[in-house]
């Protein structure tokens, strides 16, 4: 779906990308993530044809961004999104609809973006969060193949959101491509088949979820102890410690051996055993050293 090689951008002497390589396959779901001005949405914009690369090379399914032929294929929700304000919802959505050969029905994009009963209203009485949901409509107007969504929750209220994720995970059961931006590190988390951090003008990690947790930061797992913390820091799983009274936590790499380790000690010198997988937000940290 996506070919990126040796990808260069730099505004004015700023060097935001410095050459980045990314394939993307059908049906993968991207998560890309990074601090504000990491170059998540000058990458969206590169593949979106929007702006132009400084070096490099990018393919859209097999040819340049924006070629004429991806129109039905390519839908986006970007950040810049804002939908002519003096149209009715509907008339917004029959217009943009009226650009593509197959368009989905009028009656499924209301639904996907849940705004079946906001259809009447004038876009300019819309919502912030509401405002979103009908870019994610137009967005997905074309019932394009592969989707970019630059922060799309932005917003959006607690139930928005859940239902906007509900639908996202529907198009990928649908097989569909998706690149999308959230700083929401728990939606990427629950929704990306692949995590990219972008950092430095590079991806400072490519791959699923569950390596880059056995990569970074496997777990927490905390006891209550009368033994010293130097018995624990030493084993060779533990990448920190710190105790609080009787009760210690460690950060480890690899929460079976730590548990094989700490099994034999349950109920002589260790009590209350609890783990805790690591969430993206938890290793992002890390990697950032914020
Ligand atoms: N058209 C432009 N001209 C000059 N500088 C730009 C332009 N577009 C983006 N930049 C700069 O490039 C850097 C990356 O911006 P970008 O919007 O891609 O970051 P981002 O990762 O999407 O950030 P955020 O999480 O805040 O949305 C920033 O320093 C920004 O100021």
């Amino acid at each position: 779906m996506i070919d990126i090689q040796q990808l260069k951008m730099q505004f004015d002497s700023q060097v935001v990308l410095a050459g980045l390589d990314l394939t993307v396959q059908p049906g993968e779901i991207i998560g890309l993530v990074g601090a504000n001005g990491a170059g998540k949405s000058t990458l969206i914009n590169l593949m979106l044809g929007r702006l132009t690369p400084t070096q490099g090379q990018i393919r859209i399914l097999g040819e340049q961004p924006n070629e004429k032929r991806h129109l039905n294929q390519v839908g986006a929700m970007t950040q810049g999104d804002v939908p002519l304000a003096r149209l009715k919802v509907i008339e917004e959505l029959a217009l943009v609809r009226s650009y593509y050969q197959t368009p989905l029905a009028t009656e499924m994009l209301l639904t996907l973006a849940n705004l079946m009963e906001h259809a009447q209203k004038l876009v300019s009485q819309l919502s912030g969060g509401q405002l979103r949901r009908l870019s994610f409509a137009l967005a997905m107007a074309g019932n394009p193949q592969l989707l970019f969504l630059d922060e799309p929750t932005v917003g959006m209220d607690v139930g928005s959101r859940q239902q906007f994720w509900q639908q996202i995970d529907d198009l990928k059961q649908q097989g569909k491509t998706i690149i999308l931006t959230s700083h929401y590190l728990e939606e990427i988390e629950q929704i990306a088949t692949r995590i990219l951090i972008l950092k430095a003008g590079q991806f400072q990690y490519d791959g699923d979820f569950a390596t880059l947790q056995r990569q970074f930061k496997d777990a927490q797992v905390s006891f209550t102890t009368t033994e010293p913390l130097d018995s624990f820091t030493q084993w060779s799983a533990v990448t920190s410690a710190s105790q609080d009274g009787a009760k210690v936590i460690l950060q480890v790499s690899d929460s079976d051996q730590v548990l094989a380790q700490l099994v034999p000690l349950l109920l002589t010198k260790v009590h209350d055993i609890r783990i805790q997988a690591s969430s993206l937000a938890d290793i992002y940290r890390d990697i950032m050293g914020e």
